[in-house]
């Protein structure tokens, strides 16, 4: 269980750019919740993932893991419990190492406490056989350079490396935003089966309603920095796409 307490985040706080972005957020996210999340631009989405990750700290507020107050605690420590995706998938992989030694970087520093490039033998065998549950031929371009990829290919491996060691909690920051309509639709499909396999607890930030609708158990809305809808499975799966424009923003 993840819960949120009156969390505030205020950017630029005391100038004539002061900026608050999160407003007394409160939440509890329990286990196996598939929370996807909408907003404006600028609704705070990206800080709440930043305050969740320890990239960014509440001006006011607690965060707490099951019963333990992780507040304070520091995002390198929490990064062994929390995955997130970007956008971009160039994000998170390095483009001049190979498939193998991105995978061995991200698997390193979980199962062996450091980061290595090195690729040992019976984790090549680990990481050809997840990338074959990919059904996109990965398994055979393990000794490509990841920056030669497609970007929904890129967007897979960055997937795979999220979950070689499954994290608690993972974040989903328009993950599909910058892929074509067929790879998006892909790489939710593959999101979606890893989140059920691995019993993972996820948030998803989309701006496209349908798959903010059609995926998770549980829905978001955000409007300048508060928590303006939280609607459960049965309340969701009764909305259109043109039910939710009425919360967005004029
Ligand atoms: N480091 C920062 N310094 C100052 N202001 C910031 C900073 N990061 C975010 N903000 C502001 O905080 C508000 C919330 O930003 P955030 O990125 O969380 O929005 P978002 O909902 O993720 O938007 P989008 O859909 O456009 O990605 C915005 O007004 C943004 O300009």
């Amino acid at each position: 269980m993840l819960k949120l307490e009156n969390i505030s985040v205020i950017f630029n706080k005391g100038t004539s750019l002061e900026k608050v972005a999160l407003e007394d957020f409160s939440s509890t996210i329990q286990d196996g919740d598939f929370i996807t999340m909408l907003g404006s631009n600028g609704a705070g989405k990206s800080t709440l993932f930043n305050v969740i990750t320890g990239a960014l700290k509440p001006a006011k507020g607690k965060i707490f893991l099951d019963s333990e107050d992780i507040t304070r605690q520091k995002e390198h420590v929490r990064a062994r419990y929390i995955g997130r995706l970007f956008q971009n998938p160039e994000h998170g992989t390095a483009p001049h190492l190979t498939v193998e030694e991105n995978l061995a970087l991200a698997y390193s520093s979980g199962k062996y406490g450091k980061f290595s490039l090195a690729v040992h033998k019976q984790d090549r065998a680990y990481f050809q056989e997840k990338l074959k549950t990919l059904d996109m031929g990965l398994e055979d371009r393990l000794k490509t350079p990841i920056g030669l990829l497609s970007g929904g290919q890129r967007q897979a491996v960055a997937l795979m490396m999220a979950v070689l060691n499954p994290p608690k909690i993972l974040l989903l920051d328009e993950h599909t935003a910058a892929l074509d309509p067929k790879s998006a639709q892909k790489i939710l499909e593959i999101t979606n089966e890893l989140i059920q396999k691995e019993h993972m607890t996820a948030l998803m930030i989309t701006h496209n309603i349908q798959d903010a609708l059609d995926n998770g158990n549980r829905l978001f809305i955000l409007n300048e920095g508060k928590l303006i809808q939280d609607m459960d499975f049965a309340q969701k799966s009764k909305l259109k796409p043109a039910d939710i424009l009425n919360y967005y923003a004029v």
